[in-house]
């Protein structure tokens, strides 16, 4: 029996399934087949999962795994399948629940468009307006499409409910015949105006009009538009009397950009406005899957495989389509047809630079690259064999697999750090140039990413002194290329690099320091697609940066000069720099109205980025010598020598004795006494920084706000970090993350307890309950004072409630959510004759705004465990008054609450409450 055979076996046993179900696929399993044919399992096995992975078969994950012929499924579902295993068939079934799952970017650059127009749709008790804006060809009416079928397929609309598209642009030079299109006109109303007629809102009643190019409607069009928005009535041209009504989604488009006068007056009256993004700014992850995508159609069509020139492919990939996805579909088309009226009727097509425009050829000679490269395959089935992209997936692999073996002989003591830097750094760069980076990322992002990587480097320098050399520039420019352009993430050893990142930082924190700052600020600063890093990224970045420094620097003795008054230490550090010949000091300015703290503060960020291992001279003008020591000591690594009474003279004297690499105490002893001032040296005591972890289930998103939260209100110089981590990560890791390297962990803060043993941890539920004090003592009671930890007690009360709620409502006005709710708990607090605790008021407030997103948003969940009748009958007062509480609040947002609702309520209340009878 050949492989050809079980699948036809499978598509028989598929014609008679008329539920896709485990029952009505039995047929579909290994043990099935098996005895239906008499051959071994593992022979069926082998068959079954070589057609898998030709892409004929689909695979559901269950006990016992199925098999199911793929065109079938899809024509069974009427849909396109978004992947090719499923957990279960419920999962299966449910891909076609959702229209959106197919659509390039749904995950990423379409997710926030698809969700505001899910929103948009679903908002009782008949939608909102909603506009979409967009640049040419970028797949507005195509989303306005999906969003329809969304409407159908949740039964917010009818199946035979209209979509009408109107393109205002092709009646903009006529206003009236643009009136009475949209709105109808009576008989005699103007000239040729016969009979009565009917325009495109009535007969988009019950369904969508979608109106394009919204940007070239009249004043007065706009006008009666709104007044149809906002009271579902209109007359149409000619008629004075009788008001018209339909009931109608309305749904509009503009290439335009928002700040057009028309577009404001207009956007004031539509809540929600969304961007579809450029095809360019979609990265080049999307251009690929579009790629795929539309010469996929094409095997369709012409029922052939297509194979495509591999330079070619990657022309397509780096050209800017001012046309966007319309552009690439369009030109996709004709490349296909020229290279089918070439080829006539063989087997496969092939496509090449030569079938491309005449104009467009010029361009893709220039840069073709004349290396033989397989053949990039797509068959009609969707099946796609690209040995580009696999190349890719691996690259990374084979890189740290190269620094794992190096670091391995580093560690069995056979090399030593310096040359374990060295030979990673040649290995990296090796492997970086091995890479065709001619279309890694699109020209207009390169080009942003190049400015992006300057200016990080602007600001290092400026706010840090750390000077990022141009050689290393260029490489971590190609590096964020690689990130950017990597497609799925690697597990390969993780812990491995952690460690060898310890071993880094053990040696040069200063470094590391750098490399995290890098990051922040290139992630802070940055608009460029989400980059991921993990720990073997870390190490690259950690050998890049110290690679070539320490090239150019010799590690000598730091330098600094710490002066009262607005310029003098940086001018008298300028002017030493200059007559030496080399950077030898940084100078502190202390002008008078800054205090010494924060002097300190710089010097300590300063010297956390800058090798301090062969040790740290401070030439300052006055004292200070114990607060600097009592500053310094845990936060470097070689001996720190502090001068006083600096002079130009004294400055000289010292930095070229730093130049000529003399022994840091004798420096500090004969300058001192030549210069007739004082000297002190003492050898640091390193510790490590404490910090707290803010870990969060819900994301980095609530996490980062909780941050901000007590940043704010932990005392100033507080030496205190706050770290985010990502909760999974830091559940399945503990302590083995850098993190517990890098800082004394002081405890975890978060949503939900990642069990790490031997740290203590609090939940913001903790914090906000009447023990919050107690809770927040036992994470910081060694590293504040009592009143520090009320303060931030009473901080975090006040912004919690609110900061939660602006991130966990999307599209409700937060402000007036709060004032409901706050309205509501009054009218409890009253009907009940209770104080309401803070906890259970936050608990309330979050819980309530959450509820209402449910219930507009429709993922609305039953409790099912309730017996209604039961608490309808024990708490008929509780049902009541919370009912007399939510009335304003259901009329306001047109949402109803049900008796699930009331009775989780009635658990918070009765949780919280000691006592509470209702
Ligand atoms: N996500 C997508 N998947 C597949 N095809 C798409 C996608 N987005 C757009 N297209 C295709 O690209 C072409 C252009 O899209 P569309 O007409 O929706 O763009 P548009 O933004 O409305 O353009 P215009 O402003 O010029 O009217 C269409 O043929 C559409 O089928």
């Amino acid at each position: 029996m050949t492989k050809v055979n079980y699948l036809l076996l499978l598509e028989q046993g598929f014609e008679s399934v008329e539920e896709l179900n485990e029952d009505s696929c039995i047929f579909a399993t290994t043990h099935y087949i098996s005895e239906q044919t008499g051959k071994k399992t593992n022979i069926v096995n082998h068959h079954l999962n070589n057609l898998f992975k030709e892409g004929e078969l689909i695979k559901i994950n269950t006990k016992p795994v199925y098999y199911l012929p793929k065109q079938l499924v899809t024509d069974f579902l009427n849909q396109d399948l978004s992947k090719s295993i499923y957990e279960s068939f419920e999962e299966l079934i449910s891909d076609k629940a959702d229209v959106f799952n197919q659509l390039i970017g749904n995950q990423s650059s379409l997710n926030h468009v698809i969700k505001q127009g899910k929103i948009a749709l679903s908002y009782p008790p008949k939608g909102m307006p909603f506009l979409l804006t967009g640049p040419t060809g970028s797949g507005k009416t195509y989303l306005v499409k999906r969003f329809y079928d969304y409407a159908i397929q949740t039964h917010l609309l009818e199946e035979t409910a209209p979509l009408i598209t109107f393109n205002c642009a092709e009646y903009a030079d006529n206003p009236e015949l643009l009136s009475s299109k949209l709105f109808g006109h009576k008989k005699g109303s103007f000239t040729g105006a016969d009979v009565d007629s009917k325009g495109l809102l009535a007969l988009a009643d019950k369904g969508v009009l979608f109106i394009d190019e919204v940007h070239r409607l009249t004043p007065e069009n706009q006008e009666k538009l709104f007044y149809f928005i906002d009271e579902g009535k209109y007359k149409p041209v000619g008629e004075n009397e009788i008001w018209s009504h339909a009931d109608v989604r309305l749904m509009f488009a503009t290439t335009e950009s928002l700040d057009d006068y028309l577009l404001d007056t207009f956007t004031r009256r539509i809540p929600i406005v969304a961007k579809v993004p450029s095809l360019e700014s979609r990265g080049i992850r999307e251009k690929r899957q579009f790629l795929y995508h539309f010469f996929k159609q094409e095997a369709l069509l012409l029922k052939k495989d297509v194979l495509i020139e591999e330079a070619l492919f990657h022309f397509l990939l780096s050209y800017q389509f001012m046309g966007n996805v319309g552009e690439l579909q369009n030109l996709i088309r004709y490349i296909c047809g020229n290279a089918y009226v070439r080829q006539g009727l063989g087997e496969d097509l092939v496509v090449s630079i030569s079938d491309l425009p005449e104009k467009m050829k010029k361009e893709a000679f220039r840069d073709i690259d004349f290396t033989p490269k397989e053949k990039i395959k797509i068959t009609p089935t969707g099946q796609i064999v690209d040995p580009s992209y696999h190349s890719m997936a691996t690259f990374f692999d084979t890189l740290y697999k190269e620094l794992d073996s190096i670091g391995k002989q580093y560690m069995r003591e056979e090399l030593n750090s310096h040359y374990w830097i060295n030979v990673s750094f040649e290995k990296i760069e090796e492997q970086f140039k091995s890479i065709n980076n001619r279309s890694l990322i699109d020209k207009p992002l390169k080009i942003k990413l190049v400015s992006m990587i300057d200016e990080v480097c602007r600001v290092m320098y400026e706010t840090h002194q750390i000077e990022v050399l141009p050689e290393t520039r260029d490489i971590l420019l190609l590096f964020i290329e690689l990130l950017l352009a990597r497609e799925s993430e690697s597990d390969y050893e993780l812990e491995k690099a952690t460690q060898y990142n310890q071993l880094f930082k053990e040696k040069l924190e200063y470094v590391t320091n750098t490399v995290d700052l890098f990051v922040y600020l290139f992630k802070e600063m940055s608009n460029i697609g989400h980059i991921e890093l993990n720990e073997w990224d870390y190490l690259i970045l950690n050998m890049v940066f110290t690679y070539y420094r320490r090239l150019k620097h010799k590690e000598q003795i730091n330098g600094v000069i710490i002066c009262h008054g607005k310029s003098t230490a940086s001018s008298l550090a300028e002017t030493t720099n200059a007559m030496i010949g080399q950077k030898v000091y940084q100078g502190i300015d202390m002008s008078l109205d800054v205090s010494f703290n924060e002097i300190i503060v710089k010097l300590q960020r300063y010297l956390s980025l800058h090798e301090t291992a062969n040790g740290t001279i401070i030439l300052i003008d006055i004292g200070h010598t114990k607060d600097l020591k009592e500053a310094l000591e845990h936060r470097v690594d070689g001996s720190i020598v502090i001068i006083n009474n600096v002079s130009t003279q004294l400055a000289l004297d010292v930095g070229f004795r730093i130049v000529n690499n003399e022994h840091i105490e004798m420096i500090g002893k004969e300058s001192s006494s030549q210069h007739y001032s004082t000297y002190s040296m003492f050898q640091p005591d390193k510790k490590k920084v404490p910090a707290l972890i803010i870990s969060c289930q819900s994301g980095m998103g609530t996490a980062k706000k909780l941050q901000e939260v007590i940043a704010e209100n932990l005392p100033k110089n507080t030496p205190i970090q706050l770290v985010l981590s990502d909760y999974a990560h830091l559940k399945k890791m503990k302590t083995n993350t850098t993190m517990f390297n890098r800082y004394e962990i002081i405890g975890i803060l978060g949503t939900a307890n990642p069990q790490v043993e031997n740290v203590k941890y609090i939940g913001i539920d903790d914090i906000v309950s009447e023990e919050g004090y107690k809770y927040l003592s036992t994470i910081f009671e060694s590293y504040l004072s009592p009143h520090d930890i009320q303060h931030l007690n009473n901080g975090v009360m006040k912004t919690l409630s609110l900061e939660n709620l602006v991130t966990m409502l999307s599209i409700l006005n937060p402000e007036k959510t709060i004032e409901l709710i706050s309205e509501m708990i009054d009218y409890w607090e009253q009907a009940f004759d209770i104080k309401i605790p803070n906890n259970l008021k936050t608990a309330l407030y979050i819980h309530i705004s959450c509820m209402i997103e449910r219930v507009i948003t429709r993922e609305y969940v039953q409790n099912t465990l309730l017996d209604e009748a039961d608490f309808t009958k024990e708490h008929p007062y509780f049902i009541d008054v919370i009912k007399q509480g939510l009335e304003k609040f259901e009329s306001v947002y047109h949402v109803s609450v049900d008796l699930g609702e009331i009775s989780y309520l009635h658990q918070l209340f009765q949780a919280n409450l000691i006592g509470f009878t209702f």
